[in-house]
């Protein structure tokens, strides 16, 4: 019968491989992210925070949490987002579209280390390049 006959497709943070997968993502893009420095600009209160205070940083360990929930709850999981909406987060910020595409290449990135497949790595991608708008210039 066709209902027993179709799979359904798993959700993408089952195909991403569920938190633990998704917050090692989390920890290589932060990472990138301190290195990178296109970012250097906006991310200097943080990273004069984690130079001051390591990995106990609150603003640190603030920002991988909301990254963790806003990936999970964005791709299919149990996370329930906390963090401020993405206008509020970036509100001042100005940023620029180099600036977004920089950071998105560092996600990228992250994701290639753990070589996450092309279907799925172009399904996070799109969900991050729809944010755009409400990060870019505000
Ligand atoms: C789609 C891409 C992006 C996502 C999903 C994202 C996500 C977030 C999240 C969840 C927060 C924390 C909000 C909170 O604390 O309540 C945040 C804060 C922040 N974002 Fe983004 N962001 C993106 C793009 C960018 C870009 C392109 C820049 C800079 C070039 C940027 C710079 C920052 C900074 C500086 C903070 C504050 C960090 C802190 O000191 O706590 N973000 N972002």
């Amino acid at each position: 019968k066709e209902e027993e006959m179709a799979a359904a497709t798993p959700t993408l943070y089952a195909r991403l491989g569920g938190v633990d997968a998704i917050s090692a993502v989390v920890d290589e893009f932060i990472g990138r992210v301190a290195a990178n420095p296109d970012m250097a600009r906006t991310f200097k209160p943080l990273l004069d925070e984690v130079g001051a205070q390591g990995a106990s940083s609150p603003k640190l360990i603030s920002l991988r949490n909301n990254l963790i929930d806003q990936i999970g709850e964005a791709s299919g999981g149990p996370q329930k987002y906390k963090g401020k909406d993405m206008v509020t987060a970036h509100k001042g910020m100005n940023i620029t579209t180099v600036e977004f595409n920089s950071l998105a290449g560092n996600l990228s990135g992250a994701l290639d280390k753990f070589s996450v497949p092309t279907a799925e790595k172009t399904e996070l991608l799109t969900v991050i390049a729809s944010l755009q708008p409400m990060i870019v210039g505000k």
